[in-house]
């Protein structure tokens, strides 16, 4: 079994001298000193990422977990489940959002059942299911410390071989219907809010569902009792599949120096999962946006970030955190090509 304690090891503190060679490099760029705003930002933490003050991407990919969810027997949400192992089919087709949108970003998309409840096959499709689906939270852990353990390591495993084939950003995605309650359930027990607070529409739920769905994650939280202070505990018990497999990208990718780019809820749920291992994996993070979805302001708030975007999505799949690439490109680029007062004779600031 992974030893995710080695990994959680690995993770180290931002490289602080990069970061102040890359601060005093755009001190430098021809602009007011700060114009560039969050993308100054954005190229001195790549910096401290990666070790090296002049940082560039070479090559993106987004990483779309797929899995469903036993809860889905209690009417949480506006779609059937079977559209999870449908949708698997349209990303392996290449006709879903994330598709269009990591085409149009040069993005590689890496698509992964690790818990559909259906039997899958396609050459592009990674098969590693650790079982059919969770079982219902309501009445049940959801799956066992080991099976998450497992999907954990899954993804590991995952960023190990794509870190082999050169990728240095990767975006977090997930496909499973009912996991806007999973992800729910995670972030008010993990944050101590009252459900309520944190649960939204998902897919499109009426007033009715809505209460419904809150009522349902209230007595996953009461019936499961996960120990706020075992995170592996939390996860097994009201999280899903998708959710450990995108645990273990982050924690992995952050042990290699590599940014994730955060998605919507549900992928920043799994960030909240990983935050609570190992608080360091902040660093590495980076949200792509801010999704409608009620409780995702809650999770960046409390991993101190702040989203690139706002645009009203709530889709998931890892399409924020896509479109936000393009934003980070931008950050990178500018920090890189831009010249110097220095070297395009222009004036500096007067002292
Ligand atoms: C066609 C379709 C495509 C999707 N792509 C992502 N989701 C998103 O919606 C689901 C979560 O919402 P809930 O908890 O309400 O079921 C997840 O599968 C998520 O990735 C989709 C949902 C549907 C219906
Ligand atoms: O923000 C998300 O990730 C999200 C919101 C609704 C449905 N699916 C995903």
């Amino acid at each position: 079994m992974i030893e995710l304690q080695t990994i959680i090891d690995r993770i180290a503190p931002l490289d602080a001298g990069s970061e102040e060679q890359a601060c005093s490099r755009q001190s430098q760029l021809t602009k007011p000193a700060g114009s560039l705003g969050r993308l100054e930002e954005i190229a001195v933490q790549f910096a401290g990422i990666t070790g090296n003050a002049l940082p560039v991407v070479q090559q993106r990919a987004v990483v779309v977990m797929a899995a469903d969810h036993g809860v889905t027997a209690e009417g949480v949400s506006a779609y059937p489940k079977d559209v999870t192992p449908q949708m698997v089919l349209n990303f392996l087709a290449g006709g879903a959002a994330i598709n269009v949108l990591a085409r149009q970003a040069n993005a590689v998309v890496t698509v992964v059942d690790i818990g559909v409840a259906a039997d899958l096959q396609h050459p592009q499709l990674l098969s590693r299911k650790v079982r059919y689906g969770t079982a219902n939270m309501a009445q049940e852990p959801a799956m066992s410390q080991q099976e998450a353990l497992q999907a954990i390591k899954v993804g590991v495993d995952i960023v190990e071989s794509l870190a082999a084939r050169g990728v240095d950003l990767i975006a977090t995605g997930e496909m499973g219907i009912g996991n806007t309650t999973a992800a729910s359930a995670l972030t008010a027990c993990l944050l101590n809010v009252p459900a309520e607070q944190v649960t939204g529409r998902g897919t499109g739920i009426d007033d009715q569902q809505l209460a419904h769905k809150v009522r349902i994650i209230e007595r996953a939280i009461a019936h499961n009792h996960p120990d706020i202070d075992r995170p592996l505990d939390v996860l097994a018990k009201i999280g899903g599949l998708e959710i450990a497999g995108l645990v273990g990208v982050i924690l992995a990718a952050a042990a290699r120096r590599i940014p994730v780019v955060l998605d919507g809820f549900i992928s920043s749920a799994a960030g909240l999962v990983a935050y609570a291992l190992c608080p360091a994996v902040k660093g590495y993070l980076l949200a792509g946006h801010v999704s409608v979805e009620r409780g995702h302001r809650l999770i960046l708030e409390k991993l101190g970030l702040e989203p690139l975007l706002n645009l009203q999505l709530r889709l998931g799949e890892g399409t924020g955190a896509v479109l936000a690439m393009h934003i980070i490109e931008g950050a990178l680029r500018t920090h890189l090509e831009m010249s110097t007062f220095a070297d395009a004779g222009v004036s500096d600031k007067i002292e």
